[in-house]
């Protein structure tokens, strides 16, 4: 078989941008990205693309009606596809065995099942979304157990590695691709199809095939790998903080080991996805009677919350220990640059605490809608009154606005616009004194110094604004 259709079940954050790839490299396969969410069908459809990603937008619209389609009709995409991607949600579960911890496999078992009620012909079944190991069982299981008659399914792994705010460039120059399936001679047929999808523009050579569960496991081992170097280099700011250690100039002198390297080594105020994968492998390890291990992960994340909770503890106790009635402003709610997505953002973390502390909080995001803000912030899992929530957050439509009149700025997010603002001007325009933490490390900290800011940022002590020094040398804020 060749493969003419493809459908892809999910059009997020991973199967919107995958299938635009795909589409613009592959002219001549018709794909078609489904959904349940009408509204998000009628986004990609629109002018305004549900997601925001760089080169996203022109891709889109190079091969929306040509040989790309968005659409709710399921049922009819599924019937035409020879390849099927599984690109739904895999969240934490909320509820029931595994709560906090496991991932959530019902949108997986959704897309099975819808698959399996619907398709007449054989199918390749390519799961997307980042699950536990041996989850392709579990779909195979469904698919065979509902199958129509004479009806057969291949199911291969082929995790996404991409990152957000970076998609577009990761899917056109991936590291690696990887397809894992079964070691039968329909299985090795099956992943030969879905490579040559990805030969139209990756060398061979790139393209890593395995057994299945070796690729399911290593999407999870990779994430982990990450999130170890980002709690390492946390961890590691803490002690310079102690010591007057410069975390920056550390993550150089370690990075030039060419065994360590420099990428990954950022402190900052902590993670994204990696929360929820990292603790889907600490449950599949207790689930494997693997403590030891599952503790050796569960530290990972212990660290990545420890961040977090010690970068806002040092807003409050800066600002005389209370925040209480004090204009905080937010710049930055998405949970990295290049990116509206706000799932499991730091900022989200800061806004709670401070609002906890009965803050009024200024937030200024280039690409968060406020809808999404305040869904954010009024969640159930967040606060206990909206109304209150609702009261105490203003969103803004610039970071001048969002600053005039605060008592501090909290940097939440690295965007670049961020770096170039006129900080004198912003200054001038807030409460004396004026404090910056900045929790991305973004700022010429010295300059905001010589402005007149107290300035507290991650893994470096900064001495306090001339003006209020009461001996010469290098004092803490
Ligand atoms: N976001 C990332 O950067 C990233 C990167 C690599 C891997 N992943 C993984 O990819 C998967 C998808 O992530 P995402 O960020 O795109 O999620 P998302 O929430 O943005 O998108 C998932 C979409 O699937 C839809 N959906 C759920 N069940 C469906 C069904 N039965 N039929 C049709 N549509 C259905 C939802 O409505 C939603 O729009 C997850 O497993 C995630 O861990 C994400
Ligand atoms: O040196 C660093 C690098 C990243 N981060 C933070 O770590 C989080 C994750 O960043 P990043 O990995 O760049 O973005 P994601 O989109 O979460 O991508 C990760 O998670 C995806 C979902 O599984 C994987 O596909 C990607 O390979 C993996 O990088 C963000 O909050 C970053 O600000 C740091 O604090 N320091």
């Amino acid at each position: 078989m060749v493969v003419k259709n493809i459908c892809c079940l999910g059009a997020g954050y991973v199967g919107g941008p995958t299938c635009s790839v795909i589409a613009s490299k592959c002219p001549e396969i018709k794909v078609t990205v489904v959904d349940k969410s009408v509204t998000r069908i009628a986004q990609w459809n629109s002018e305004k693309l549900p997601i925001y990603e760089p080169g996203l937008d022109e891709i889109v619209k190079a091969r929306r009606g040509k040989n790309l389609f968005f659409s709710n009709n399921i049922e009819k995409a599924i019937l035409e596809a020879d390849l099927i991607f599984i690109s739904v949600n895999t969240p934490t579960k909320t509820f029931g065995n595994g709560k906090g911890r496991a991932a959530d496999l019902k949108y997986v078992e959704g897309a099975a099942r819808m698959i399996a009620d619907i398709a007449k012909s054989n199918k390749i079944v390519v799961e997307k979304s980042t699950v536990p190991v041996r989850a392709a069982e579990s779909i195979m299981n469904i698919l065979k157990a509902n199958n129509e008659p004479g009806v057969s399914y291949q199911i291969l792994s082929n995790p996404e590695f991409l990152a957000e705010g970076t998609a577009i460039q990761d899917l056109m120059h991936p590291d690696r691709v990887l397809i894992g399936g079964e070691e039968t001679p329909e299985g090795q047929l099956a992943i030969e199809e879905l490579c040559s999808i990805y030969e139209h523009w990756i060398p061979r050579k790139s393209i890593l095939t395995t057994n299945t569960w070796s690729s399911e496991l290593s999407k999870l081992a990779a994430n982990a790998m990450l999130a170890q170097r980002i709690s390492s280099i946390n961890s590691l700011s803490a002690v310079c903080e102690a010591t007057g250690a410069d975390v920056s100039e550390v993550a150089v002198a370690i990075g030039l080991d060419s065994r360590i390297g420099p990428k990954f080594l950022q402190a900052s105020i902590g993670g994204s996805c990696f929360q929820k994968d990292i603790l889907n492998l600490v449950y599949i390890c207790e689930s494997l009677s693997l403590p030891e291990v599952a503790a050796y992960w569960q530290q990972v994340i212990d660290m990545n919350e420890y961040q977090k909770t010690r970068f806002t503890a040092k807003v409050v106790q800066s600002l005389f220990n209370t925040v209480s009635g004090k204009n905080i402003t937010l710049l930055g709610f998405a949970f990295k640059k290049n990116t509206g997505d706000t799932r499991e953002s730091p900022a989200i973390h800061v806004a709670k605490t401070l609002l906890d502390e009965g803050a009024s909080l200024n937030i200024y995001d280039p690409k968060v809608e406020e809808s999404q803000i305040l869904y954010d912030l009024t969640h159930p899992s967040i606060c206990e009154s909206p109304e209150e929530v609702k009261k105490l957050v203003k969103i803004y439509p610039d970071a001048y606005s969002a600053t005039n009149g605060a008592h501090a700025v909290v940097i939440c997010t690295e965007w670049d616009e961020f770096v170039t603002l006129d900080y004198r001007e912003i200054y001038r325009s807030m409460m004396k004194p004026a404090y910056i933490f900045d929790g991305r490390k973004i700022l010429d900290h010295e300059e905001l110094i010589n402005i007149g800011f107290h300035v507290q940022t991650i893994g470096k002590r900064l001495p306090r604004p001339l003006s209020t020094r009461m001996w010469s040398g290098t004092a803490v804020v």
